[in-house]
């Protein structure tokens, strides 16, 4: 199993880190187009393979795409950070062109890869590499609602004042900091809904807590969060590359679906070998349908500053 990750930066280095963590992979390939620099992370990751008891293979190359021939996986992380105060929306600008170049040379050498989409705004890179490249829709992902669902699980089990462990929950929508759907009415305990412990108003700060996850942290850090990203990247890689057939909510092309056409935003997805093998399209009750329609109007508006 093959893994390319271009963009070595922060999220690329810790999808990377975790992915060798974890040993299932034999190979994974970094790219970045600073010269030197991806090549130095993987010497670097490579160097806490005795530690850390891993055998993945990891290199390192500075925009030479033969190197991530044949890939099975890869990872877009490539692009810029927003910085604090900025919106994800304002980083299309720069990404796009990045992103556009990088899925083009990804598929020369990998015809047969998936694609997994991070740099932002996710939900309209991820529709701008289906543009691109034209791989069949199973094959091209979105990666936002795995971290933003570990983040609303985090924000409950602080709420709940319970461990992490003890939570389940999901997000849904785009992955934007007003375009998220919580799921709170769904989300649980135990099995237990977290309604019974959790009063409305708690349950509203949860939520505008979640949906402003990814701000919150660009206020403390001075640029983007990287830990809990890299981790969400990797069990995507993991699912897909294992055939765990796990439900993530990911960014999917969507035709008819929660009866939304043409644009990639967050829905629940069963992940296996094939890729994003399947939606799975929950009963919503009318207040959850309303806020998915209007993080779809805000996902279609970003879509519309795309150049093709
Ligand atoms: N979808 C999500 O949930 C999520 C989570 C975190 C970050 N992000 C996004 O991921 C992107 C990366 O974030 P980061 O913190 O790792 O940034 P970073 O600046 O640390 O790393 C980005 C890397 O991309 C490289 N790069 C730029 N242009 C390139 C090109 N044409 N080819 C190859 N490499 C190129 C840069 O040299 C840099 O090393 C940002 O757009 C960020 O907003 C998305
Ligand atoms: O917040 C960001 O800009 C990065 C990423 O989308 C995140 O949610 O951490």
């Amino acid at each position: 199993m093959k893994v390319t990750i271009v963009g070595a930066g922060a999220v690329g280095a810790s999808c990377a880190e975790y992915v060798a963590i974890k040993n299932f992979a034999s190979e994974v390939v970094l790219v970045d187009i600073k010269e030197g620099y991806a090549e130095g992370k993987a010497m670097d990751l490579m160097q806490t393979a005795t530690l850390n008891g891993f055998d993945t293979k990891i290199t390192g190359s500075t925009s030479d795409y033969s190197k991530s021939a044949n890939s099975d996986i890869a990872v877009i992380t490539s692009g810029i950070p927003r910085k604090p105060g900025m919106t994800r929306e304002e980083l299309i600008g720069i990404n796009a062109g990045i992103v556009k170049d990088v899925s083009s040379n990804l598929i020369q050498h990998s015809p047969n890869v998936t694609i997994i989409v991070v740099s932002n705004p996710m939900d309209t890179m991820t529709y701008l590499v289906h543009k691109t490249t034209g791989l069949p829709k199973n094959r091209i992902i979105g990666m936002g609602g795995a971290l933003d669902s570990a983040r609303f699980k985090y924000r409950l089990s602080e709420a709940l004042e319970c461990p992490p462990s003890d939570v389940d929950g999901m997000v849904i929508g785009g992955h934007s900091d007003t375009g998220m759907v919580p799921l709170t009415r769904l989300a649980t305990r135990n099995s237990v809904p977290v309604t019974a412990f959790l009063s409305e108003e708690r349950l509203e700060q949860v939520s505008e807590d979640t949906k402003v996850g990814g701000a919150t942290l660009t206020k403390l850090l001075g640029t983007s969060a990287w830990y809990a990203p890299g981790a969400a990247v990797s069990a995507l890689v993991q699912a897909i590359a294992c055939d765990q057939k796990k439900m993530f909510p990911c960014s999917a092309l969507l035709e008819g679906e929660y009866g939304i056409n043409d644009i990639c935003i967050g829905v629940p997805a069963i992940l296996g070998k094939n890729g994003l093998e399947k939606i799975v399209e929950i009963k919503l009750d009318d207040k959850e349908m309303a806020k998915m329609k209007e993080s779809a109007e805000g996902v279609k508006k970003t879509n519309a500053l795309l150049e093709f």
